[in-house]
């Protein structure tokens, strides 16, 4: 799919589809116009006191809603089954001739009426505009096709706003000259809307390319539409799928929320504006900037404070739309209306990007259609109530006058009404946000000031371009006891840095509390590497063997590990370091030694050959268990832990990292075997690990999933399973299975094609068999680069990963050609540990640079921190060869070490 701007651009090229979108734009533009002027209208055409006007304006909503929760599936089918060419034209002309009608008979219920058939015709318009599309544009191009339909459809709202406003003042001008204009505000926008209705049609009428439909797709449309449901049953069967996960109601709730509240702002807008001696202009003004709000929330948002738990930020930014909602209520000025109008919009659009993502992660596949679909048939449900309610409820409020020290304000219903919309919106915002939060130990305030110092530090650093020596974090304060690495929070860990973020899960860069990056290697495996983590008993061992049985069941080849003990080094040393009567024998120093002593041969020996191997390696604890256990519980440096890890790994870090949190008391609850060493540690000692994981897992939100494991077992494994989902890698089996699938589909097809074309005359066969011959034609043609380029991306990722082996044997070998050549220069052992290491040139690679000689290879020095860049990331990564024997290279090692050794002694540091 090309979904780029260059794909926008070929699309448009496409002639007939550039007209159908023409057609869309004005028949969109309309749509929001008429909104627009129907609302105005209304408060006209009502008169009388505050509730009938209020009154009137809701009767415009909810008669717009009504027919697509009554009639919704019976337009569907019938469009289904009529021209599509012709349904458009017809709608359109409908609709042109209906606006026309409401200024001429000038009555409420005729505005009414009239809404209500406009709704009708364009029930009918849209699903034969969205089949259309794909008979107008290739298949690669219906992504970009449907990109730009959905902003054309949503981005006319602003224009239509500015036109509506527009025409408010040219009627204003001309009420002077013509009385006709005093009578009429709106008449002007209403004939503009017809105009707009009529070139829509117009332009239909010419686009002899809509095929008209087969009977063979008739059928099919028939067969499709039989099975549409009605919202309000979508609605009763959706119940049943809220008990899926608290997350996921927490989304439902918030978005039912947030849609009330605006529901009760478009319900109310218009009257309050006037309430405010606003006119015409000032209502476009309003609507339209509300929307500006939401387009760029929607476009721009998501991307606000990106280290904060999204689940944090949706409750957060409803809540935060409501106390705005409440000041947008409370101060009875215009200008300040819009502007708090543009805030709520902006909040709103991000809540509604934040919720559609999440719903799309979260919910696993097989129930994600009826989630969506239940998500739409609430939304509407909810406005049509809420437009409904909300003019009767400022109606009975009425206008109340407060007299505050110095003047009396006086606020209408509608303005308290609205005051109450605030409320609810900022307490369903508490409610989705306390549901959803998946990391409950720690302070939002906390969260919210690092997410900040992160988006500004990454702000500064793209502003200042590429990290350079003026971009050096500086020296260090050193990290305070217990504080995670990157975590970005507590106490003043990340004095004088200027550049603190956290890795993505793309990114191979993970800046440490007043230090220079550490490296992480490059992904150059096929495999996909997932860790569980947890305080003890939480449950990962459950939860991991479920996700390893389910992985298989999907083809792959999985190897369940664990840390400590997951090579026979490792089963020895974990009996030691594990075992209780070892209670007062282990300092914190060698106990860290030895998990990374653990470390190192499990990856080397069993982690690293399985994802060179394309297999998913799953394992009990890695990395994060000595930063949470030796870094937050023993209170041993966070940076100096990290290092340790980090040269055991060679910077080996896990795509995905799974959480299990649970409070320790009530996982020692579950224990049922005698407690080990670590298990004995007091219950302080497991809430600071615990807390050291929580920092850990806001650091990385990218890399890290968040279980709250107080819940079923059931229930966690199918969050976990939904958070992975597109997350791992596809396995050799997986993709022959997809390709036979895929042809078994085919043959299916054909089989019922045949089926059907026996009851069809030849003139419809022929047409019928000349579609499916071009349809299955580019299907396959998609296919097929579909397969090509996974297939290419693969072989890179061979081959890179072959790169590396080979590298790796080299540097194993100028290791022992330095030890031969009796090379004994060392870089001191007591070197600064939190000394900056040199800063990576590329994410992907560091060189060595020529005035820093490489110190000699030996396995005290590669402990030294100051030496990690020289001597643990070798040259080879940036340039891979990818045929070349190691041995190839033994001569001009030599001279490279003699080299060495001469810019050595000129350094004055000879051996
Ligand atoms: N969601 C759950 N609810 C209740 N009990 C659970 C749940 N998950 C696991 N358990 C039980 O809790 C105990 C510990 O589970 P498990 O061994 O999976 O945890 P663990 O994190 O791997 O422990 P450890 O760190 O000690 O290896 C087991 O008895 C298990 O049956
Ligand atoms: C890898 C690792 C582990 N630990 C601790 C954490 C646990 O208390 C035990 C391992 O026991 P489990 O039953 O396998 O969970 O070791 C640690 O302190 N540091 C580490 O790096």
């Amino acid at each position: 799919m090309e979904s780029s701007p260059v794909g926008i651009r070929d699309v448009l090229a496409i002639p007939d589809f550039r007209r159908l979108w023409t057609a869309l734009s004005l028949s969109s533009l309309g749509d929001w116009l008429g909104l627009l002027a129907q609302s105005s209208l209304a408060v006209s055409l009502a008169g009388g006191g505050y509730a009938s006007r209020s009154y009137a304006v809701a009767g415009v909503f909810v008669v717009r809603l009504i027919p697509a929760v009554l009639f919704g599936p019976i337009a569907g089918v019938a469009a289904d089954r009529l021209d599509r060419r012709w349904t458009m034209v017809t709608g359109d002309s409908a609709r042109c001739l209906l606006f026309i009608s409401i200024p001429l008979m000038g009555t409420l219920w005729w505005l009414f009426a009239a809404t209500f058939l406009i709704e009708i015709a364009a029930m009918f318009w849209i699903p034969a505009k969205e089949a259309t599309v794909p008979n107008l544009v290739p298949p690669r191009l219906l992504e970009p096709a449907n990109q730009i339909s959905l902003l054309t459809a949503y981005g006319t709202a602003p224009i239509a706003a500015g036109v509506f406003t527009v025409l408010a003042l040219i009627t204003k001008a001309l009420a002077h000259q013509w009385t006709f204009f005093t009578a009429q505000p709106v008449d002007l926008a209403l004939y503009f809307d017809a105009l707009t209705f009529l070139f829509s049609a117009l332009t239909i009428a010419r686009l002899k390319s809509i095929p008209a439909r087969s009977a063979m797709e008739r059928a099919a449309a028939r067969r499709h539409t039989e099975d549409h449901r009605s919202p309000l049953r979508t609605l009763l069967e959706g119940w049943r799928y809220l008990g899926i996960d608290k997350r996921i109601r927490g989304v439902i709730i918030g978005t039912a929320g947030a849609f009330a509240a605006g529901g009760a702002v478009v319900g109310l807008a218009r009257t309050y504006v006037g309430d405010l001696h606003g006119g015409q202009a000032a209502y476009g003004v309003l609507f339209g900037t509300v929307f500006l709000g939401l387009a760029a929330g929607m476009f721009s948002g998501s991307r606000m404070l990106p280290g904060m738990a999204r689940e944090r930020l949706f409750g957060s930014v409803i809540f935060a739309a409501g106390v705005v909602l409440c000041l947008f209520a409370l101060v009875p000025v215009l200008l300040i209306s819009v502007v708090c109008a543009l805030v709520i919009g902006f909040l709103g659009g991000t809540a509604w990007i934040i919720g559609q993502t999440m719903l799309g992660r979260e919910v696993a596949d097989e129930l994600r259609g009826r989630t969506f679909a239940f998500v739409q048939s609430l939304i509407r449900v909810i406005l049509v109530l809420i437009l409904a309610v909300a003019p009767a409820v400022a109606g009975v409020f009425g206008a109340h006058t407060l007299p505050l020290p110095g003047a009396a304000v006086t606020y209408g219903g509608a303005a308290i009404t609205l005051f109450g919309a605030g409320l609810l919106a900022a307490g369903v915002g508490w409610v989705a946000y306390r549901m959803m939060d998946d990391v409950p130990g720690k302070s939002l305030r906390n969260e919210l000031k690092a997410a900040l110092k992160r988006s500004t530090a990454a702000t500064s650093t793209r502003a200042g371009g590429a990290a350079g020596p003026g971009a050096d974090p500086g020296p260090t304060t050193g990290a305070a006891p217990g504080s995670m690495p990157g975590a970005g929070t507590g106490t003043g860990t990340q004095a004088g840095t200027g550049a603190v973020t956290s890795a993505s899960s793309t990114g191979n860069v993970a800046l440490l509390p007043g230090s220079g990056a550490i490296e992480r290697t490059a992904h150059t495996y096929t495999g996909t590497f997932l860790s569980f983590e947890g305080g003890d008993g939480s449950g990962k061992s459950t939860q991991l063997n479920l996700l390893a049985d389910w992985l298989r069941g999907r083809g792959h080849e999985v190897v369940v590990t664990r840390e400590p003990g997951g090579t026979p080094l490792g089963t020895k040393l974990r009996a030691i370091v594990l075992d209780a009567h070892n209670a007062d024998v282990i300092s914190p120093r060698a106990e860290a030694l030895i998990y990374a002593a653990d470390r190192a041969d499990h990856v080397e020996r069993v982690i690293r050959p399985a994802l060179e191997r394309g297999a998913v390696v799953i394992t009990d604890r890695y990395v994060d268990s000595s930063l949470a256990y030796q870094g937050a519980g023993r209170a041993l440096s966070a940076r100096e832990v990290e290092l340790l890890s980090h040269w055991a790994t060679q910077g080996l870090m896990p795509d995905v990292t799974v959480l299990m949190d649970l409070d320790p008391i009530e996982a020692a609850r579950r224990r049922k075997t005698p407690a080990d060493r670590l298990e004995l540690e007091s219950v302080e000692f497991h809430r600071r690990v615990r807390n050291g994981y929580l920092e850990l897992a806001a650091a990385e939100p990218e890399r890290f999933i968040v279980i709250d494991a107080r819940e079923p077992v059931e229930q966690i494994a199918g969050r976990i399973r939904a958070r992975l989902e597109g997350r791992i890698h596809l396995s050799r089996q997986q993709r022959t299975e997809e390709a036979e699938r895929r042809e078994e589909e085919r043959r299916k097809a054909a089989e019922q094609r045949a089926v059907q074309m026996a009851e069809l005359s030849d003139a419809e066969r022929r047409r019928a068999e000349a579609e499916a011959e071009q349809r299955d034609q580019a299907q396959r043609e998609q296919e097929a680069r579909e397969a090509a380029r996974q297939e290419h991306r693969r072989r890179l990722e061979e081959d890179a990963a072959r790169a590396e082996r080979a590298a790796r044997e080299r540097a194993q070998n100028n290791a022992d050609l330095a030890t031969r050549l009796g090379q004994t220069e060392r870089p001191s052992i007591t070197s600064e540990p939190t000394a900056t290491p040199p800063r990576a040139t590329t994410p992907t690679h560091t060189t060595a640079p020529p005035a820093q000689p490489p110190a000699s290879p030996n396995a005290e020095d590669i402990a030294t921190p100051s030496t990690r860049g020289e001597w643990e990331v070798p040259d080879y990564v940036a340039e891979p060869e990818l045929d070349e024997e190691p041995e190839q290279d033994a001569m001009a090692l030599a001279d490279e070490l003699f080299g060495v050794r001469q810019q050595t002694r000129h350094g004055g540091e000879d051996a």
